[in-house]
């Protein structure tokens, strides 16, 4: 299979996320020099059926809580190692239990220390409809992720072309996968408003810096249509910090390393789920 990188990638991307999609290439080569695309797709349709992704956020906000995604993740750039001993089956566990309404989950191994497995242990100890957290860059990835049971795919905006991300997404939808667009300013909300998916993440970190800040959000919330739904993602500490969130139209939130350094996850997870 050809999977060389298309030579229309975004003109001028953050540091960061250009050497984690340059790595990505490389990964994507060998991984599916290994399982050819025909088998994947044969993997992917062999996967059991999918948890709503969407319709989980959409229940828990019907219901008066905060959607909340709460992530898994063994390390990050910015913050190092973040959990150790690091259980995915336990974290899933307590999660459902403190009320989330989906998991995420990385498996990005460079960056984040994640792997395959953690998905797969996670979503096999619970109920709840998970996102595979990576750096989609070609469709392989995204029969990859449903092989491996995933029911939703983040596609990062800053680093995909709109030709790229519109392929995804409707290899996602032929897979009946939800999709999280994720954007960090007004120009990729406006290209991520082009795709069919509800899901607009809004990320507050900036890919310059690796900073967060959640004002990112409050400025990017209330230019999200209504027919979509807003998820505000990154540097989520406090139920002060999700009452800011679900101000600005965002009640849907993505939240990681302040419950994965908690050690109570549940209790922490549970504060956040009835801030709202
Ligand atoms: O750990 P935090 O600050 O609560 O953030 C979670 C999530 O938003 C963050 O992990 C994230 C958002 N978009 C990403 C893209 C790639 C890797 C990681 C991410």
């Amino acid at each position: 299979m050809n999977v060389a990188a298309p030579d229309t990638i975004v003109p001028v991307l953050p540091d960061t996320l250009a050497r984690i999609i340059e790595e990505k290439w490389v990964e994507v080569r060998e991984r599916s020099a290994a399982v050819p695309q025909a088998e994947m797709e044969r993997r992917a349709a062999d996967a059991g059926p999918q948890r709503d992704f969407t319709g989980a956020l959409c229940h828990a906000v019907a219901e008066g809580r905060i959607g909340l995604i709460a992530e898994i993740k063994r390390a990050s750039p910015s913050g190092g190692l973040i959990r150790d001993p690091f259980s995915p089956a336990e974290l899933a566990r307590s999660y459902e239990a403190a009320g989330a309404a989906c998991l995420s989950v990385l498996t990005d191994t460079p960056w984040f220390q994640g792997t395959s497995e953690h998905l797969i242990e996670a979503r096999a100890a619970c109920k709840l409809p998970v996102l595979r957290k990576d750096f989609m860059i070609h469709p392989w990835q995204v029969f990859e992720s449903r092989a491996m049971g995933a029911d939703a795919i983040l596609l990062i905006m800053a680093g995909l072309s709109d030709a790229q991300a519109d392929e995804l997404e409707e290899v996602a939808r032929s897979l009946d996968m939800a999709v999280l667009a994720e954007v960090h300013d007004e120009r990729e909300l406006e290209r991520a408003l082009g795709l069919e998916t509800r899901l607009i993440g809004v990320n507050n970190r900036c890919l310059k810096r690796l900073v967060t800040d959640i004002a990112t959000t409050e400025r990017l919330a209330p230019l999200v249509p209504a027919d979509r739904i807003p998820v505000a993602e990154s540097g989520i500490r406090t139920p002060e910090d999700v009452r800011r969130m679900a101000m600005a139209g965002a009640r849907c939130i993505l939240v990681g390393e302040h419950l994965l350094r908690q050690p109570d996850v549940e209790s922490a997870a549970r504060a956040m789920v009835q801030a709202g």
